[in-house]
């Protein structure tokens, strides 16, 4: 085969090496010792004195092509090869970092830890109890006759006529009782039930309700200690008032208001002297001992003071909202 030929054999199959291992491959087919530029050497022998220098320079010039065809195409694959590895090793230092998302605890549990730890240092214990009540720790006991209206069903709701889910947590306070004689300071959170759905009620809310029994309680200690709270609750100086109202379960009863900026009162919370009956229920006798009790709605403590306006925010579980509380 003439030169012109092989040199063009030999940039074809430069061109198609895509590794330098193949290009190594063409470069020994081509300029090795058997190579196909290399054997054209062999040639040179037969030729005349005056035609040998020639031919021979033209093989020279071939083999130096040929050469460098092959040395720039080594470089051409050695650079792709750098750029790639370059590629895959690149940091984009101006992405956003990837950082490790923090959880934040629920404002509703915000809201119960910053009253336990209030009323935790006066002194008042936490106590926890069952979440399915009886008739007589969640109504009974409670001075709540047979035909209450709290006892309906459109309020409560029945496993069967005296099993039911607690519509509040007073019913600790009773087995703590029963549990315990005086003298007595203790908190109730958790979870209460009630059959009402709407922008302000879920059937499932939290309430926090507290309890002091000792020899000479009065109702001057609840406002004092009330007042108090809600001074720490709401970090301010808080304008109180105790509005006379009813409950069952004590006697006197009172709602508590605050004052809003916009000079409007919003109730907070009910309160009142334990009833003798509910002492009586327990075989604590009333002659010896009175106690005071408050009851608080969680959520809507949690409403007034972060300024939420729809109460099911709380349950949706949208993480928008939910990560405000950090
Ligand atoms: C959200 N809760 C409210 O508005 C009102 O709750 C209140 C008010 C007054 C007293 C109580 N609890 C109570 C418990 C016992 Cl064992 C005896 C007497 N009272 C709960």
């Amino acid at each position: 085969m003439e030169l012109e030929a092989i040199v063009e054999e030999a940039r074809l199959a430069v061109e198609a090496a895509n590794s330098p291992a193949e290009l190594d491959a063409v470069r020994v087919a081509f300029m090795g010792k058997k190579g196909k530029v290399t054997g054209l050497m062999k040639g040179l022998g037969a030729l005349s004195n005056e035609e040998r220098p020639a031919a021979g320079q033209k093989i020279n010039v071939a083999k130096q092509s040929v050469q460098g065809l092959i040395n720039t195409k080594l470089k051409a694959l050695q650079d792709a090869e750098l750029n790639a590895k370059l590629a895959s090793e690149s940091v984009d230092v101006t992405l956003p970092g990837r950082s490790q998302s923090t959880g934040n605890i629920h404002p509703v549990s915000r809201t119960i830890k910053r009253i336990e730890g209030f009323f935790g240092d006066l002194g008042f214990a936490v106590k926890t109890g069952p979440e399915v009540e009886d008739g007589f720790h969640n109504f009974d006991a409670l001075n709540i006759p047979a035909n209450h209206p709290a006892r309906a069903d459109h309020d409560t709701f029945y496993f069967n006529p005296d099993v039911m889910l607690r519509t509040q947590t007073s019913g600790v306070q009773i087995r703590t009782m029963e549990a315990q004689k005086p003298p007595l300071r203790i908190i109730s959170p958790g979870r209460v039930y009630r059959n009402d759905y709407d922008q302000t009620h879920t059937p499932m809310f939290h309430q926090v309700e507290g309890l002091m029994v000792d020899k000479n309680v009065s109702f001057a200690e609840l406002k004092g200690i009330l007042h108090d709270f809600l001074n720490h609750f709401f970090e301010e100086e808080m304008t109180v008032r105790f509005r006379p109202s009813y409950f069952p379960f004590t006697e006197p009863s009172a709602e508590v208001d605050v004052m809003s900026k916009d000079g409007s009162w919003l109730e907070v919370l009910g309160c009142g002297m334990v009833h003798p009956n509910v002492l009586k229920a327990v075989n604590i006798d009333p002659e010896e001992y009175t106690g005071f009790a408050f009851g608080m709605g969680v959520e809507r403590l949690t409403m007034l003071r972060y300024g939420v306006n729809d109460l099911r925010a709380f349950f949706e579980n949208d993480l928008r909202f939910l990560k405000q509380f950090k």
